[in-house]
């Protein structure tokens, strides 16, 4: 089978400001990655390029074999968590059917396939039993696992999370990465994370990104490389201290 992802040698500059330098990465099926790096360090930028949304100054984007306009309707993306965004009256259903209007012609109604794909996506992450709640009644965790599940109603072959962890408590953040240790056994998920704590717990393969990507092919990563990407001592970086911040004091 074909690379899920493979990057290679990826620029990009905003405004002449670099950002990705000579990125290369491949990702195979049932690979879980998570990609660390301080604030600013490109993560974002990254995601977005794998998923065409972006076009690099310079290299080559395959997803899934194919150019991502093409293939990226075969990804389950998960934005940044905002909780502002959630205050409009929608129901959990609501939210998970939401992800097959893709699939959809303009104003063509959801079918019975769309409420089985919905269902079945509930079910996976557990939530099934509140799907008639409103999503701005929900605790972080919960409504991560009902943003998850919107993005498995298309059955997609890779999941690509951006800091999945913002918002959930941490009693509940082991459930949440159990959720993905499952899912993981039939698809594979790259992970932008600062939650260096699951990171060693959880994942199989880490990259530090900092403009210039630190690939590592497995969990395995010393404090001398976290220190070379964050540019802080790894004491600092353990304790949440963004990258930024550390420059201005
Ligand atoms: N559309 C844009 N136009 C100009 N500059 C941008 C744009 N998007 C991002 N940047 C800048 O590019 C750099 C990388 O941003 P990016 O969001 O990819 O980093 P990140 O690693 O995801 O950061 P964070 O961890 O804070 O979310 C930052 O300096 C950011 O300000």
């Amino acid at each position: 089978m074909e690379n899920v992802i493979d990057l290679k040698d990826i620029w990009v500059s905003y405004d002449g400001v670099r950002v990705l330098e000579s990125v290369n990465l491949v990702v195979k099926d049932k690979d879980f990655l998570a990609i660390i790096g301080p604030n600013g360090g490109g993560k974002s930028t990254l995601l977005k390029v794998i998923l065409g949304l972006i076009k690099p100054d310079k290299g080559s984007v395959s997803l899934l074999g194919g150019m991502p306009a093409k293939t990226r309707r075969y990804v389950g993306y998960v934005p940044q968590y905002h909780s502002s965004n959630l205050d409009f009256p929608v129901t959990v259903w609501d939210v998970v059917l939401m992800g097959r209007l893709n699939t959809k012609r303009p104003l063509q109604r959801y079918n019975d396939d769309d409420r089985n794909a919905a269902t079945e996506a509930l079910k996976t992450v557990g939530m099934l039993d509140l799907k008639d709640r409103q999503i701005g009644e929900l605790s972080g965790g919960q409504k991560q696992r009902v943003f998850i599940a919107r993005s498995l109603v298309n059955k997609p072959k890779l999941l690509l999370l951006d800091e999945p962890s913002t918002g959930i408590d941490s009693r509940m953040q082991k459930e949440f990465y159990e959720l993905l240790n499952k899912l993981k056994s039939e698809i594979a998920i790259v992970m932008v994370t600062h939650d260096l704590s699951a990171v060693s717990v959880y994942v199989d393969k880490i990259g530090c990104l900092n403009r210039k990507f630190h690939y590592h092919d497995d969990k395995e990563i010393s404090s001398h490389d976290l220190e070379v990407s964050y540019q802080c001592p790894v004491e600092l970086i353990a304790h949440g201290v963004p990258h930024r911040v550390l420059k201005e004091h």
